[in-house]
């Protein structure tokens, strides 16, 4: 039984929510900027604003809804994050990360995590969708300081398959079989708010990655920590700073995301699917 204070209040969120709902999902879904409509088409939805839910950080960010959905999608009970909150709002790492705590002492043990990145990888254009195949944790906090909370994994955790090879090939043949175009690429977390620097750009384009976000890392070091499997997509909303001549802003980004939804929904409903296949 959970006995740190952190376990403690993820305990009291999670059975909040079970009190909530009906059909316990296994697979939770973290939408980024722009990203949040999947939470809008579920069936037999239950939706829960943040602000209601024991424990849970809100969050503040224009595109992000703050709301958790519980609900059916093709079929598969799923519960959607529509909205997060931002290491670069204020918020520690701890609270950034605390949902993925309450959704694994929920059962859930598949997280599909989502967000609006730039495109750092010359071949990138804003549209692209990336599969996450790693990530360079470039925030400079880990969101496991502290006390180890032995309720949900070990001290020092494994991160060799922090993006589940398995889930990978789930999703290339789902790309393949509905004809989604995608990219699979390193995802690079920094702290934000600030965009970054075209020296900046060209530093983590030397380090290997493909694309530049301020969330996501956190989320996945911690749903790796206890035990969850993970699939992480990138949608490139725009190029990162000094790969072309237009300054970047948060409308692109949201723009962007709402020209790629159609595709972008549809490979989501059949990782899902494929998912629940495996379960
Ligand atoms: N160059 C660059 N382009 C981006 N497009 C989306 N994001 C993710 C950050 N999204 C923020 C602000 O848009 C809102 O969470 C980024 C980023 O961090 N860098």
């Amino acid at each position: 039984h959970p006995t740190s204070d952190l376990a403690g209040r993820a305990q009291a969120s999670a059975d909040f929510l079970k009190a909530r709902i009906t059909d316990a999902p296994r697979i939770a879904m973290i939408l980024g900027s722009g990203l949040g409509a999947i939470g809008d088409q579920l069936d037999d939805a239950t939706a829960i604003d943040y602000a209601e839910i024991p424990n849970f950080p809100v969050s503040g960010v224009e595109g992000h809804k703050g709301r958790l959905v519980f609900g059916r999608l093709e079929g598969v009970p799923v519960v959607v994050m529509q909205g997060r909150s931002h290491f670069y709002e204020g918020w520690s790492m701890q609270e950034v990360t605390f949902p993925v705590r309450a959704f694994h002492l929920l059962g859930i043990d598949h997280l599909v995590v989502t967000n609006s990145a730039g495109g750092i990888n010359a071949d990138y254009k804003p549209g692209d969708l990336m599969i996450i195949n790693d990530h360079i944790n470039f925030t400079g906090q880990n969101p496991l300081h502290g006390p180890n909370e032995d309720a949900f994994g070990p001290r020092f955790p494994d991160m060799s398959d922090p993006y589940s090879a398995e889930l990978r090939q789930l999703l290339h043949q789902v790309a393949h079989s509905r004809d989604i175009a995608v990219k699979e690429g390193v995802y690079a977390g920094v702290a934000g708010p600030s965009y970054e620097t075209p020296a900046e750009v060209r530093m983590l384009r030397t380090l290997g990655g493909d694309a530049v976000g301020m969330s996501t890392v956190p989320e996945v070091i911690v749903a790796s920590h206890c035990g969850m499997k993970v699939a992480g997509i990138s949608c490139i909303t725009n190029y990162a700073a000094g790969l072309s001549d237009t300054k970047l802003h948060h409308d692109e980004v949201k723009e962007t995301a709402d020209r790629v939804r159609e595709t972008f929904t549809g490979l989501v409903r059949g990782l899902v699917q494929a998912i629940a296949h495996t379960l």
